[in-house]
C-alpha cells in the first residue's frame, strides 16, 4: 500500500531521514515511534510528499508519487488524508464549512457536498455541531472534525502525526477507538507517528522504530486495545494517591 525505496532528505544540509526502505501493507495500522528529533514527522510528511525527498521513490496505492506532476500529485493526495497534533482546523469556518472545503477543493459534485459532510460528521458523532466555530469545540471535538475532514474524500491511507498528543487520556482513547473504527470498518491504513509507547501498542499491528533518521526495527505486535480510562474528579484523585503525588 505505502512503499518508500531508499528515500533521504535533509534539511540545510543536515541528513534527517537516510535512504529508509519500508513497506506498509493494505489494512495495517503502522506505528512510528523514535525519539524527539529522529525524523518521525518527516517521515511520514514524506509519505504523501509534504516533504519532497531528495532521493528515492514513493509509492502509495499502486502510484509513484515521486513520478508525478503538480496536477496528477493534488489527484493522488486525495486518497490519503491527514490529520495533525493541532488539528490545523480553519478558525473563521463553522464545524461544516471545514468539512465542505476539503471536498471544494478536490471538486466534488456540488449536489452530493451535504451528504457527504454530514455522514463524515455522524461517522465522527458530530453532526448536532455542524455550526459550531472551533474555538467553541473541546480538543477531542477538533480532532473529531479534522478526521471527518481527512475522511471526506474517501481516502485509502489516513497518516495521523501525533494525532493524541495534546488530548488528555481520556479523550485521547476516543480518538484512538475512532481510528480503529476507520480502519476496521472503513478498511482505511493508517499510518500512526507518536512518540507515547501506549498510544502504539494500543492499536497499532506494526511499529517501525526510528532512530536518527534510519529504521532502527520493524516489529510486528498484538494490539492490546483501547484502554479504558475514566477521568471523572475521582477517579483523578485515586490515580494521584497511586503516584504517590499528593500532599502528606
Ligand atoms: N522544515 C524543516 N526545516 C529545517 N529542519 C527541519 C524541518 N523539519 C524538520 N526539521 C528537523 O529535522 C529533524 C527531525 O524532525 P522531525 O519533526 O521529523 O522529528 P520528530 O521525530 O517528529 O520529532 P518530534 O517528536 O520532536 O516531533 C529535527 O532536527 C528538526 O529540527
Amino acid at each position: 500500500m505505502i512503499s518508500l525505496h531508499n528515500v533521504s532528505k535533509s534539511f540545510t544540509g543536515v541528513p534527517v531521514i537516510q535512504s529508509i526502505s519500508l513497506s506498509i501493507a493494505r489494512g495495517d495500522i503502522h506505528g512510528i515511534i523514535g525519539a524527539s528529533g529522529s525524523g518521525k514527522s518527516t517521515l511520514l510528511r514524506l509519505m504523501n510528499l509534504l516533504e519532497t525527498p531528495d532521493a528515492g521513490d514513493v509509492e502509495v496505492n499502486g502510484q509513484k508519487l515521486t513520478a508525478l506532476n503538480t496536477k496528477q500529485l493534488r489527484q493522488a493526495r486525495k486518497s490519503i488524508g491527514m490529520i495533525f497534533q493541532h488539528f490545523n482546523l480553519v478558525a473563521n469556518k463553522t464545524v461544516y464549512e471545514n468539512v465542505v472545503v476539503a471536498l471544494e477543493l478536490a471538486k466534488y459534485p456540488k449536489a452530493e457536498l451535504r451528504k457527504r459532510v454530514m455522514d463524515c460528521l455522524q461517522f465522527v458523532g458530530l453532526e448536532s455541531f455542524q455550526a459550531k466555530y472551533p474555538a467553541q469545540l473541546s480538543g477531542g471535538q477538533k480532532q473529531r472534525v479534522a478526521i471527518a475532514r481527512a475522511l471526506a474524500n474517501h481516502p485509502h491511507v489516513l497518516l495521523c502525526d501525533e494525532p493524541t498528543s495534546s488530548l488528555d487520556p481520556h479523550t485521547t482513547a476516543e480518538i484512538l477507538r475512532v481510528l480503529a473504527d476507520i480502519n476496521q470498518r472503513l478498511g482505511v491504513t493508517i499510518v500512526l507517528v507518536s512518540h507515547e509507547m501506549d498510544v502504539i501498542k494500543s492499536i497499532c499491528n506494526r511499529v517501525t522504530v526510528l532512530t536518527d533518521g534510519t529504521i532502527h526495527d520493524t516489529v510486528a505486535i498484538t494490539p492490546r486495545g483501547i484502554q479504558e480510562t475514566v477521568n471523572t474528579a475521582v477517579h483523578l484523585v485515586e490515580r494521584l494517591k497511586e503516584d504517590g503525588d499528593r500532599d502528606a
